[in-house]
């Protein structure tokens, strides 16, 4: 459903992502897992179209994402870890805005947007400014968004952070749950309790390459480690020490 082959990407001469290769198949959810300016953004942003990789492909239910991003982005919905989201509409504006553009009939548009409102705890604050919404706030309104038209892949990027113990709950069930239905779910962490429980396989990525792909318990077990975080702090310090210098 999602597939990365040999993604890189440079800035000048900085090669941030140097070779990623994935899939995530229908029914998985897959945490990209990485220390602090490991690669996760710059691989989702390649891989939702906002950042041209300099080598590489990425594909969307087949669909080259640089080839035929139209197609693609039907396919997908992304929430990236700082939404972005016009001030001056309410949310209830947006919602149907995003609506108009995904091409949902209105009567179930309607429909939709109420049934997200309510599941986000947003239907208070429907008719008032974004500009006036907290960063909870809109973070939950950017997953609404994303989820509008029910796409077969969903791309979230720190999901997590910023969000109150409900918000919290509702994205960690969410990320569970959305894969299901032969769906695809990526996300990007660094918060390694959340890739423990909330992922069919991790890839652990550090240095813009990955160093590890598995579930969970295989990880631990490949690579000798009592827990999660022994195995990330062990493998992203020995990624350091070999690791070439970029410039
Ligand atoms: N526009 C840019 N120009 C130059 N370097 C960049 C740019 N964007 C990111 N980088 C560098 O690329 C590397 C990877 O950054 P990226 O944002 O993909 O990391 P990340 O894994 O998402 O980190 P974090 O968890 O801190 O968000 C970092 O070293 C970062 O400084």
């Amino acid at each position: 459903m999602i597939r990365l082959e040999h993604l890189a990407k440079q800035y000048g001469t900085f090669w941030a992502l140097e070779d990623l290769s994935l899939e995530v198949n229908p029914g998985e959810t897959l945490a990209l897992l990485g220390p602090n300016g490991a690669g996760k953004s710059t691989s989702i942003k390649a891989l939702v179209g906002l950042l041209k990789p300099s080598r590489g492909r990425a594909l969307l239910g087949g669909v080259d994402v640089w080839k035929e991003p139209v197609r693609a982005k039907r396919l997908f919905g992304y929430v990236p870890d700082r939404p972005y989201l016009y001030g001056k509409l309410s949310g209830l504006e947006l919602l149907r805005f995003a609506a108009g553009i995904y091409r949902i009939p209105k009567e179930k548009a309607e429909a939709r947007i109420e049934q997200l409102l309510v599941e986000f705890r947003l239907e208070r604050f429907a008719s008032s400014l974004i500009e006036t919404y907290s960063h909870g706030m809109r973070q939950k309104l950017s997953l609404a968004m994303a989820l509008l038209h029910e796409p077969p892949v969903l791309i979230l990027d720190e999901p997590m952070v910023g969000l109150d113990p409900h918000a919290a709950r509702l994205v960690k069930d969410l990320l569970q749950s959305y894969s299901k239905a032969s769906r695809a779910v990526l996300y990007a962490t660094h918060q390694l309790y959340l890739a423990e429980q909330v992922a069919d396989r991790v890839a652990l990525v550090h240095r813009g390459r990955l160093l590890a792909l598995g579930t969970p318990q295989d990880l631990l077990r490949q690579h000798g480690s009592t827990d999660l975080e022994e195995f990330f702090l062990r493998l992203t310090e020995d990624a350091q020490a070999d690791a070439p210098t970029n410039p």
